[in-house]
């Protein structure tokens, strides 16, 4: 696949100009102006304000009349537009040097599409899942192959991250990205990179190898690719629902209250994979889970992070992303963690935004203070003891490492929440806490328990 095409949002954003002069700098091939309602003179404005050497990489879905004397040579007719356009109107504008686009939303109509256009969105591909009622009209086996159309066939609707990759197998030459640019217009940058990333690793061979990991399942999407479509809702609104972050700035003084006593940590085995364990933690009622896959690439890891979100939000539980901030961002996770060779606090921070939750790992009191200064909001802090969940631990510190710790804490007047973890079993809680621990992590002891409700009712009991 191509092309990735950003939509502006129909309504004026604040700061708009200066993220799509952002976008073209982080490699945007084309933006669609789509305005519909909104006067020519603010267009023109918004128009202005994106840097010339930029222009010609714009298309105009309205106010035509704009484009020459400000370099833009693309022109967007809508369904009911093209209609009412005659060929020779378009072959004169082809002369004339512009680009043009139209929207479909049958595929049968690509059959009798003007050879003169150059590219055709269709859709919606997927169903909006935040618009009830707004349905794909591609059948499941849809393939882009058999329309005789010459140009380029670019996706419209519901496209982001986890539904890219499907896009491609289905012989679309493109995606046009709106909610999963704009749902978030400070994350829009970051998005936009993720979602770059993710185009580029499907022609990466390790990737395509691996593309069958749970999670990503070849037709996972199928059931969201749906017959019928009736109203007129509007096809480039379609977006994924995605979680809100539930973290406000305005939280930040409770952070003790903020940050739960208990983490489960995800792990997989032979028998079970990262979201079984996930489940089984839920269902024993941990309501606070890190997904924490090791030594998979980030493309690998966001479909499980998906299924993790779904699960976790099916049951109201936060959730936390050991390693992968562009990951935590695409799913809007409730948190991230991040050890000391991960990427740094203060540039995840910039990375993810301030309603993110960010915890830090710390083995020692310099790296505590290093969480502290960096702006961490809790610290896990270990190996309490040795654990085989975890390769390459550091040194052991035991409870009297913690209690030595947690003095130095105390004397310093710090009071970021920290978190005790490495081979921690319900019976060692009760230690922990009078060190003056804020709570524990734990994934063997939880996962591996022959009644994990009955130990998690313990381990609640333990941190009281
Ligand atoms: C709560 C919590 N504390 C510490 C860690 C360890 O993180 P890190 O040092 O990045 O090591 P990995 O988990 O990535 O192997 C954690 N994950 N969670
Ligand atoms: C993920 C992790 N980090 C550690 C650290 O010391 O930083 S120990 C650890 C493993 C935690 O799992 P279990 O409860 O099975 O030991
Ligand atoms: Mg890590």
């Amino acid at each position: 696949m191509e092309d990735l095409i950003v939509i502006t949002r129909p309504e004026m954003l604040s700061g708009e100009a200066g993220i799509i002069n952002q976008l073209f700098a982080h490699g945007l091939a084309r933006l669609h102006v789509r305005k519909p309602g909104v006067p020519e003179a603010e267009v023109r404005a918004l128009l202005e304000q994106i840097e010339p050497q930029h222009r010609d990489r714009i298309a105009l879905h309205q106010h035509h009349q704009l484009a020459a004397a400000l370099g833009i040579t693309g022109l967007h007719f809508t369904e009911n537009d093209r209609l009412a356009q005659r060929e020779a109107h378009l072959k004169e504008l082809k002369d004339n040097g512009f680009t043009i686009s139209t929207s479909l939303h049958d595929p049968a109509d690509l059959e009798t599409l003007s050879h003169c256009f150059d590219y055709a969105f269709l859709g919606p591909v997927y169903d909006s899942i935040s618009k009830e009622g707004y349905r794909s009209k591609l059948p499941a086996d849809f393939r882009l192959e058999k329309y005789s159309f010459p140009g380029k066939v670019i996706a419209l609707g519901g496209i982001h991250a986890e539904n890219l990759k499907q896009i491609q197998e289905i012989g679309f030459n493109g995606a046009a990205l709106l909610g999963s640019i704009w749902q978030n217009p400070d994350n829009a940058i970051a998005q936009f990179e993720l979602l770059k990333a993710f185009q580029s690793s499907f022609s990466h061979p390790t990737f395509q190898q691996t593309s069958s990991i749970p999670g990503l399942k070849p037709g996972a999407m199928d059931s969201k690719i749906a017959s019928g479509n009736e109203n007129g809702n509007d096809p480039f609104l379609t977006t994924k629902a995605i979680h809100c972050p539930r973290f406000q700035p305005g939280d930040r003084g409770g952070i003790t209250d903020v940050v739960d006593k208990f983490h489960f940590i995800s792990n997989e085995t032979s028998e079970l994979s990262h979201v079984d364990s996930i489940r089984i933690a839920l269902q024993a009622g941990c309501r606070w889970i890190q997904l924490r896959v090791k030594d998979r690439r980030e493309e690998e890891v966001l479909p499980i992070a998906w299924e993790a979100t779904r699960l976790c939000d099916s049951y109201g539980a936060k959730l936390i992303i050991n390693d992968f901030p562009l990951v935590a961002l695409a799913v809007e996770a409730y948190g991230l963690h991040l050890g000391l060779t991960d990427m740094p606090v203060p540039e995840a921070r910039t990375l993810v935004g301030e309603k993110m939750i960010i915890g830090g790992t710390a083995n020692t009191w310099e790296d505590v203070v290093r969480r502290i200064e960096e702006g961490a909001d809790y610290i896990g802090l270990g190996p309490f003891r040795f654990t085989s969940t975890k390769q390459n631990l550091s040194p052991i510190l035991g409870i009297a490492g913690y209690r030595t710790l947690m003095s130095q804490m105390q004397e310093a007047g710090h009071s970021t929440p920290i978190i005790a973890i490495g081979g921690i079993t319900p019976d060692d809680i009760g230690l922990i806490r009078t060190a003056g621990l804020h709570g524990v992590a734990m994934s063997a002891a939880l996962i591996g328990a022959a009644d994990p409700q009955e130990t998690f009712y313990q381990i609640q009991q333990a941190l009281c």
